[in-house]
């Protein structure tokens, strides 16, 4: 896959200003200010393909929306190195912007007063859009998101999920090749996210390369291809889905439900089934079990057959391991 962003050894630092509280504190910082340095990013490298969608998770504070605000070159980077398709984003700004869009999940880029119409128009001017490639993009992007007669109201009177959708309009009008989203789908209901979500892998089929911070998992599974999962400023997983699932192991979690009370030894915060390659990590209403499966040590046909030879069970299901628990996992180191 040729390489459209690489970033190497990527640092930033922030350097703000402590003082107490209370009137005696905030006189005594005028004079003398206590100076405190976060490493938002430390050491960052990596790189995204063309036609990727780049899903960047961590927790709370970890550097996600610093590396976007680098990679976009709103923010100098303290040390490091980044290439976007061959340019440096802080430095050939008016050529770099043509060829990117941004959605803010927490920031709008349309005129509130205004319909977004005027904001569209807006963007044409600046970005030197034909007329013919204005309307052509517009009614495409109009029609993917849904939002026809939406686009004519004033912005602030439009609901969340509506100006979201005018904000994707707004970033890919231009018809970037890269799309950097910050938590796009922050605040929407089920069926706003799943359109923002349709729409984006629709315009990824169509070439746009996407890089996605967001704190939703389903985001996650149904856009990204690849993951970067950044915790406290470092960089800690790179790869697929798949290559993150089976960082854990090869496991599978089974939900039983006895037809009578589980009789099942605790372990530390497992249960012990007697069962090798297999634990009982919760237990409800004392008869339901969720269970955690290691397939490289025992098959699922293996486990069945003793499951079958321990108890009686009314029902079953087998599921991959959720999300959650892998991210909660790599988080906690
Ligand atoms: N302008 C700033 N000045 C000082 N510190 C900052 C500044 N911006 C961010 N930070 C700090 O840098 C660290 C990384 O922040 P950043 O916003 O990149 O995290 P994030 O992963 O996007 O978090 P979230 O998921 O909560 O949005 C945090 O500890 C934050 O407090």
């Amino acid at each position: 896959m040729e390489k459209i962003i690489t970033v190497e050894n990527l640092s930033r630092k922030y350097v703000t200003y402590t003082r107490g509280s209370g009137f005696r504190e905030s006189l005594k910082s005028f004079f003398r200010r206590q100076k405190v340095s976060v490493d938002a990013v430390k050491d960052v490298s990596f790189y995204v393909g063309k036609g990727d969608i780049i899903g960047i998770l961590g927790p709370n504070g970890a550097g996600k929306s610093t590396t976007i605000k680098m990679l976009t070159g709103t923010l100098y980077a303290s040390t490091g190195n980044i290439q976007v398709m061959g340019c440096d984003p802080c430095r050939n700004r008016t050529e770099y912007v043509k060829n990117i869009g941004a959605v803010f999940g927490q920031k709008s880029q349309l005129v509130f007063d205004i319909p977004p119409i005027d904001s569209f128009r807006m963007n044409k001017a600046i970005y030197d859009i034909s007329d013919k490639d204005y309307k052509e993009r517009l009614d495409l992007l109009v029609e993917l998101l849904g939002l026809e007669d939406k686009i004519f109201r004033p912005t602030r009177v439009l609901s969340l999920g509506e100006r979201m959708k005018c904000e994707f309009i707004m970033a890919m009008l231009h018809n970037p090749d890269i799309v950097f989203l910050d938590e796009p789908t922050i605040g929407l209901d089920v069926i706003a996210k799943q359109t923002i979500r349709d729409f984006i892998k629709k315009m990824n089929e169509k070439g746009t390369t996407f890089i996605l911070t967001t704190h939703d998992l389903q985001d996650v599974e149904q856009l990204a291809k690849n993951i970067i999962i950044i915790n406290k400023g470092e960089k800690v997983f790179d790869g697929s889905i798949d290559e993150l699932k089976r960082n854990l192991g090869n496991k599978k979690i089974i939900e039983l439900t006895l037809t009578k009370k589980a009789d099942v030894n605790r372990t530390g915060e497992t249960y012990d089934l007697g069962i090798e390659g297999a634990a009982v990590i919760a237990v409800e209403e004392e008869h339901k079990l969720t269970i955690e499966v290691d397939i490289d040590r025992i098959s699922i046909n293996q486990f069945i057959i003793r499951l079958a030879e321990l108890c009686e069970f009314s029902d079953i299901s087998i599921k991959e391991l959720p999300m959650e628990k892998v991210i909660t996992t790599i988080y906690k180191g």
